[in-house]
């Protein structure tokens, strides 16, 4: 038997490893059962290669809980150590056998999936267990050796007759740490964490068939050869379908589209996103992207690997070339990273390009599920920008989708003004803006659907990349004056009369909230009008949706409306005509509710009063 310190330089490691190396001491079970898989997928490869001719045979990794004597084990039956091993590997905390492993067989082990190289792992059993047991038989058939160590730096090591090659760990659960001898716990946590490791994990049995054929089976809790780690061509829609139900169990809503990651040069990334259908309320996206390294679940926090308004898909990547353990803002300044973000957004404008080409019809009926996804995208990255305009769809309030170019290819003729600028009329509801929407569709004008919350930026940004181009809302202005033409409509009211008509009018409603203005009109339109103008309504939202206190200082300012009067109107000339101050003043009041009213604007009190007068008129 030895017995010695283990060669640390800090004379107690142990509480250190306890308190600071991994904030969540549950990551002990996913350290030790990636260092069980490495065991494992090393044999693998010493096999193949020729190196021993042990039999490999069909290795699983057991995990047992032993509640009585407050024990976990877990049991490869991997390359197993010799003593020496251990001396080596394990009482030389921090001298990672995983590296000198790929360092000895580079270029061979490059692909066999091995996982540790932080040379740490091992030790973090400590944040759960106050003693920990090694028995382990090396493949090499040397005996098998038996280590123990109670958490101080004194381990003991010795002989002992372990039969199977392998390797057992042995963990004495701390009195602070009995939830790790749950059962419920500990499936949990290998759902979580080990899900899709590349080895076989047995967790119980279960009984299956019936009656007399019932028979006792282990349970397998993981899918050693999840989707994602297969090529494209070995899949079927319904095998990436199938992969999307084991990822989330609980979600029944199908994805839209799935996009398959795979790249190894000049980084290794593998992965499937999924496009869901996204709920109004996005903050609910609560199924995240899974970040995996080498099949071993890191984290569901992908902040800073893929882009921002890529973080709501779904699905999983897996690249061991994501450094671990480190800031986000590290992360993000991280040259891998900041590769690995372009990657993927390359991808996915790749694939919606693709499923544009391939059905337009099918990606136009997706595109009201995927919009603010990639309206956001457009914002926020100039790359996928460049490359949305050509799949970035634009329908109309009858259902038409164009891309940018085919809008103003099908507007240009109809929709220039006299100054030469095409003028793109849009709604933000159908409902609301309905009267605004069939006035514009009379004039053979095109106006087309956008109601996603960040519309008002995406408008701003695609006029400053296309010159002389202005996107304006429906109810900006009058129709009339939406797309300003040279035709004047002559007044039938008088330059007198127009004045003394403004004059009247200003009078009666508030100067703070209303800009009075007269237009020659056709004498059909409505004689009163209100609109908001563009300009006002846009900047009003863009600082709404920015948060905080507002672009420009613009978020306290007030509501302000253009009051159109249509001089050619009959209501115009009776108010002139009439020269009774009290009966002009009510049908004044009346028209402006009206207008009001069409608005969407007449609301509490008014409201009442406005129902409340018109009955009275009925009398
Ligand atoms: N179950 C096992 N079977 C065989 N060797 C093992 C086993 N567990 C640990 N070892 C050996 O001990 C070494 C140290 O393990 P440890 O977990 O501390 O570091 P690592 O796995 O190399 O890196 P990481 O910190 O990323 O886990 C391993 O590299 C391996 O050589």
């Amino acid at each position: 038997m030895t017995s010695g310190k283990i060669n640390v330089t800090v004379e107690n490691i142990f509480p250190l490893i306890k308190k600071f190396l991994y904030s969540d001491h549950e990551i002990f079970l996913r350290e030790l059962i990636s260092n069980a898989t490495d065991a494992t997928l090393k044999l693998k490869h010493l096999t193949t290669i020729g190196e021993t001719d042990v039999e490999y045979g069909n290795p699983i990794i057991e995990v047992k809980i032993d509640k009585e004597n407050k024990k976990l084990h877990i049991i490869d039956q991997g390359l197993g150590m010799t003593k020496e091993e251990v001396e080596k590997y394990i009482n030389q905390v921090a001298f990672s056998g995983a590296e000198e492993f790929l360092e000895k067989y580079k270029d061979s082990a490059k692909d066999s999936g091995i996982i540790g190289h932080f040379g740490l792992g091992f030790y973090s059993a400590f944040m759960v267990a106050d003693k920990v047991e090694i028995f382990t038989k090396s493949y090499k058939g040397e005996a098998a050796a038996h280590w123990t160590c109670d958490g101080s730096p004194e381990y003991t090591l010795e002989a002992c007759d372990k039969a199977d090659r392998g390797t057992e760990i042995v963990l004495h659960i701390a009195e602070d740490s009995l939830e790790f001898l749950e059962e419920s716990k500990i499936r949990e946590l290998l759902v979580k964490y080990n899900k899709f490791m590349p080895v076989a994990i047995k967790f119980g049995t279960h009984e299956e068939g019936e009656g007399d054929d019932k028979v006792e089976v282990d349970t397998i809790i993981n899918n050693p050869t999840p989707a994602w780690t297969k090529q494209p061509s070995e899949l079927s829609d319904e095998d990436y379908k199938n992969f999307y139900r084991e990822l989330y169990p609980t979600q029944f809503e199908e994805p839209l589209f799935h996009i398959h990651l795979n790249v190894d040069y000049p980084f290794n990334l593998t992965g499937i996103l999924y496009f869901p259908k996204l709920s109004a309320d996005l903050s609910m996206q609560k199924d995240k992207i899974q970040l995996y390294q080498n099949q071993v679940f890191v984290t569901d926090n992908v902040e800073g690997i893929v882009p921002d308004f890529l973080t709501m898909l779904k699905g999983v990547i897996d690249s061991p070339d994501i450094p671990l353990n480190v800031s986000r803002s590290y992360l993000q300044a991280d040259g891998n990273v900041k590769k690995i973000s372009n990657y993927i957004t390359r991808k996915v404008a790749d694939k919606l390009k693709s499923l544009f080409n391939e059905n337009r019809e099918d990606f136009e009926s997706k595109w009201n599920d995927i919009k603010v996804v990639l309206e956001y995208g457009m914002l926020s990255e100039e790359k996928f920008y460049e490359k949305a305009t050509s799949f970035a769809l634009y329908p109309t309030v009858d259902g038409k989708y164009y891309t940018l170019e085919e809008l103003k290819e099908a507007t240009k003729d109809v929709q220039t003004d006299k100054d030469g600028n095409l003028v793109i009329l849009y709604a933000s509801n159908k409902d609301a803006q309905h009267s605004y929407i069939t006035a514009a569709q009379n004039k053979g004008y095109q106006v087309v659907l956008l109601d996603s919350p960040i519309v008002s930026h995406l408008i701003q940004k695609l006029e400053s990349e296309n010159e002389k181009m202005t996107f304006t809302r429906v109810d900006a202005d009058h129709i009339n004056n939406l797309i300003k033409k040279e035709e004047d409509t002559i007044s039938r009211l008088s330059e007198d009369e127009q004045k003394s008509l403004q004059e009247i009018v200003e009078n009666l409603v508030p100067k703070d909230k209303y800009t009075v203005k007269l237009e020659a009109m056709d004498s059909a339109d409505e004689p009163f009008i209100l609109t908001q103008p563009e300009f006002m309504r846009r900047m009003k939202e863009m600082s709404q949706s920015s948060g905080g206190g507002g672009m420009f200082g613009m978020g306290n300012l007030p509501e302000m409306y253009n009051l159109t009067i249509n001089t050619n109107s009959d209501l115009a000339s009776n108010i002139i005509n009439n020269k009774d101050e009290a009966t002009r003043s009510e049908s004044i009041k009346q028209a402006m509710d009206l207008a009001k009213l069409s608005q969407g604007l007449l609301k509490g009190e008014e409201l009442t009063a406005f129902v409340k007068r018109n009955f009275n008129n009925l009398k």
